[in-house]
């Protein structure tokens, strides 16, 4: 009987009438438990404060969730946000180190949507702080007055790099996909290779060419509804084997 994965999620930090908060949003918490069936560990943001090294060597994944937040555009070197930007400078400097740290363990790692662009940065790449507004881009933001249901229905197809470990993983190369973002890598990090494009070259999803494990990142949100899209159950499917595999070497080892 295999014993259950352990998945840290890192969490948002948060004031909430004041008082400080670490979240995650829940529908991580229900993907890790009901697409990989693995027992979700939030992982707060402690910042320099955090126990990474500790941590990794008692999780079996990673998976680094999307926020509303953004990450502060001097981690990758552009001026400040424009006033009124929601910034999450402990998850910054939580989840920068710990995606770092864990490429170099080998922990599998699956990164949605602000964690694509936590992965960037982290890797040494920039972002678009306003994709809509760039020439020739879409705009990848959902209506903010929709309901749930409506801002995380699929929005536009990507298509997958030929022969990419997506496209072979996931057993396509074209996804409709949901969107729900206003920011997406712009100058790719050194060792990161492109495994989804958007219709207008927006990267959707990226891969670590060099990690010894999986290591992924989705632009949109495959945790929402993952059991209605095959794309999204063979995404999370792929992360629970490596998971798996990397647990039963490691149990062997011992
Ligand atoms: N704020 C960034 C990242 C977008 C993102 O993660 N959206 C998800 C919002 C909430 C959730 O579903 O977890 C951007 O706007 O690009």
């Amino acid at each position: 009987m295999d014993a259950a994965l352990l998945v840290g999620i890192p969490a948002d930090f948060r004031y909430l009438a004041g008082t400080p908060f670490h979240i995650v949003n829940e529908k991580y918490v229900l993907a890790v438990t009901g697409a990989l069936g693995a027992v979700p560990v939030l992982i707060p943001a402690l910042a320099e404060a955090l126990p990474i090294d500790a941590l990794l060597t008692r999780i079996d994944g990673l998976l680094i969730p999307g926020s509303p937040s953004n990450v502060d555009p001097a981690r990758y070197g552009n001026g400040a946000s424009p006033a009124g930007t929601l910034k999450d400078a402990r998850r910054d400097a939580s989840t920068l180190p710990l995606i770092r740290a864990a490429l170099t363990a080998g922990v599998p790692l699956l990164a949605i949507c602000r964690g694509v662009q936590e992965l960037n940065v982290a890797l040494g790449g920039t972002l678009h702080e306003r994709v809509h507004e760039e020439e020739g881009r879409h705009d990848h933001r959902a209506p903010l007055d929709a309901s749930i249901d409506v801002r995380y229905a699929p929005s536009h197809r990507v298509q997958l790099a030929p022969g990419g470990m997506l496209a072979t993983a996931l057993g396509t190369e074209q996804a409709a996909v949901n969107s729900v973002h206003w920011q997406a890598i712009d100058r790719l990090a050194p060792n990161l290779d492109v495994e989804a494009t958007a219709e207008d070259g927006t990267i959707e999803a990226v891969r670590v060419a060099d990690a010894p494990n999986f290591a992924v990142g989705v632009q949109w949100h495959p945790e929402y509804r993952f059991a209605d899209d095959a794309v999204s159950r063979a995404l999370f499917g792929a992360f629970a084997a490596a998971m798996r595999a990397r647990a039963e070497k490691l149990r062997r080892a011992a």
